[in-house]
């Protein structure tokens, strides 16, 4: 799978370290930055590794800043995109099952990389629940609201 990943200074070292384990794992990376542990702005990083996944250029994104919510702010603006802010494997399985998140975002300064991986592993691994109503008709709810909220790339 190819993979959007993007990070501010305080999720720097823990992306590095999950960039790797995908690699190993087979996936292509496309790094979007940042490149040091040099303080930045997180948007100069996740807002074009998120158009790069609202594209179509990556299947899904993983993001990784401080705490994990600033990514998903920033991802969850654009059309397409449906990030979720998991801090152990069992938010990282729902968020597949239940909502077809394409995009995860992680928090470098309150997860270790042990859970890390495992909730990268988890959410890499699992599909959303397709065949059960309920979650399918949740996800087509949130759908619309996009579709009446959010511009399409092509409207902008
Ligand atoms: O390290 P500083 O710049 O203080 O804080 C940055 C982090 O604080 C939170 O807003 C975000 O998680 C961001 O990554």
């Amino acid at each position: 799978m190819k993979i959007a990943m993007a990070s501010d200074h305080a999720g720097y070292a823990l992306k590095g370290e999950i960039k790797a384990w995908l690699e190993n794992e087979g996936h292509e990376v496309i790094d979007f930055g940042t490149d040091s542990s040099e303080s930045c702005d997180l948007s100069d990083y996740v807002y074009p590794a998120s158009l790069a996944v609202a594209k179509g250029e990556a299947e899904r994104g993983i993001f990784v800043d401080g705490v994990g919510y600033g990514s998903a702010l920033i991802a969850n603006r654009i059309y397409g995109l449906n990030a979720a802010v998991c801090q152990d494997p069992f938010c990282a399985k729902l968020a597949r099952q239940h909502t077809d998140s394409n995009v995860l975002c992680i928090g470098g300064k309150i997860i270790g990389s042990g859970i890390a991986m495992e909730i990268v592993n988890v959410w890499m691994h699992t599909d959303v629940l397709s065949g059960i109503d309920k979650y399918t008709n949740r996800i087509k709810k949130v759908q619309a609201i996009s579709e009446k909220h959010l511009k399409k790339l092509s409207e902008i």
